[in-house]
């Protein structure tokens, strides 16, 4: 048996392997249950080239990822790509959520109430803003309450729908916002990207220990799967009074936090956004924390990370 033979379970004595040319085929094929399985055509996932041709206009391509749940990915990925359309009203940006259990995009950017619509070309976005688009799987509930239970080839099938059949049109950035952890979701997104040139991911994590080992397993996948980490970002790494100013730290940073995890595994660390309470309320009402809190620390902190972003971006296509 040559090296690299993938065997099914209860496979026969000479089982070829599924990965062989004449798996399914091979008389000790005759008989066993995984005959039909393996004697489909193999090659290449079609979806991968699709997803390659529809994404050929998009300039720039983020996976947002966390080790935890909760650690405020979603806040992230909307206050990201708020500052990113609000810097340059040339840029355009979208963001899309294949959060398919937990979709909390449509309520943070202000949407919820709207509709995607298919026309000839393709699944239409939907505008928060005239250069800041969104798709969202929660677009497509009855109902914000509906259980979503979906096994792994559902949801492969709807990722690989959500990102081969929007109609983005031109965009500087498209940012991807992703589940807790490494799933399904996290394979099928990196695979039908691989030939759409992924740009690579940010990580979000907050300064507890317990995040930050969730996030030593984000990085390890994202090296295992060969996609460029563009950094970590530390959130609610501190809480800025809004009426004094005073700083304080939440959650006790007993290793060093963010910084130093990124020292020690080498990744680049693109900073740290302050707990703003406000945020909070403005991300669960749906408004648009840029003009509304202008002032806010996290807002010039989301500037500084941007700065660094779209830095590591360009060096990239360099
Ligand atoms: N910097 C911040 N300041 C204030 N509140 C924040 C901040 N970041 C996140 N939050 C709040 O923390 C909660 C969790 O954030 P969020 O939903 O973005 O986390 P998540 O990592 O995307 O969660 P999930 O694992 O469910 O996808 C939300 O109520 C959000 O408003």
């Amino acid at each position: 048996m040559s090296t690299g033979t993938v065997l099914p379970n209860e496979a026969p004595e000479h089982c070829p392997g599924v990965n062989s040319e004449s798996a399914g085929k091979a008389s000790a094929c005759a008989g066993c249950p995984n005959q039909n399985i393996c004697s489909e055509p193999k090659g290449p996932d079609p979806g991968i080239q699709l997803v390659k041709e529809r994404l050929s206009e998009v300039t720039n391509k983020i996976l947002v990822l966390s080790g935890k749940g909760g650690v405020g990915k979603s806040t992230v990925t909307a206050l990201l790509s708020r500052t990113l359309a609000a810097d340059d009203s040339e840029r355009n940006v979208a963001v899309l959520d294949i959060d398919i259990c937990g979709p909390s995009q449509p309520r943070v950017l202000g949407v919820a109430d709207e509709q995607v619509h298919q026309s000839g070309s393709g699944w239409s976005p939907v505008y928060v803003e005239d250069n800041l688009s969104v798709m969202s799987i929660g677009f497509l509930l009855g109902s914000p309450d509906d259980a979503i239970i979906w096994r792994g080839p559902k949801k492969n099938g709807m990722i690989r729908q959500f990102l081969s059949e929007v109609d983005w049109g031109k965009l500087d950035f498209l940012l991807i916002d992703t589940p807790p952890g490494t799933s399904d979701e996290h394979l099928s997104a990196v695979t039908y990207l691989s030939k759409a040139g992924l740009s690579g991911a940010i990580i979000v994590t907050t300064p507890q220990e317990v995040a930050l080992l969730d996030v030593r397993k984000e990085i390890d996948f994202c090296r295992k799967v060969n996609v460029e980490i563009l950094g970590v970002i530390e959130n609610m790494s501190s809480f800025i009074c809004p009426n004094c100013d005073k700083s304080s730290e939440i959650f006790p940073v007993t290793t060093g936090g963010a910084r130093k995890m990124c020292e020690d595994l080498r990744v680049p660390f693109l900073g740290s956004l302050p707990l703003d309470p406000r945020i909070a309320r403005c991300c669960d009402e749906g408004r648009d924390f840029i003009t509304e809190l202008p002032d806010s620390p996290a807002l010039k902190a989301s500037s500084e990370i941007v700065k660094r972003v779209l830095e590591s971006c360009k060096q990239q296509k360099q």
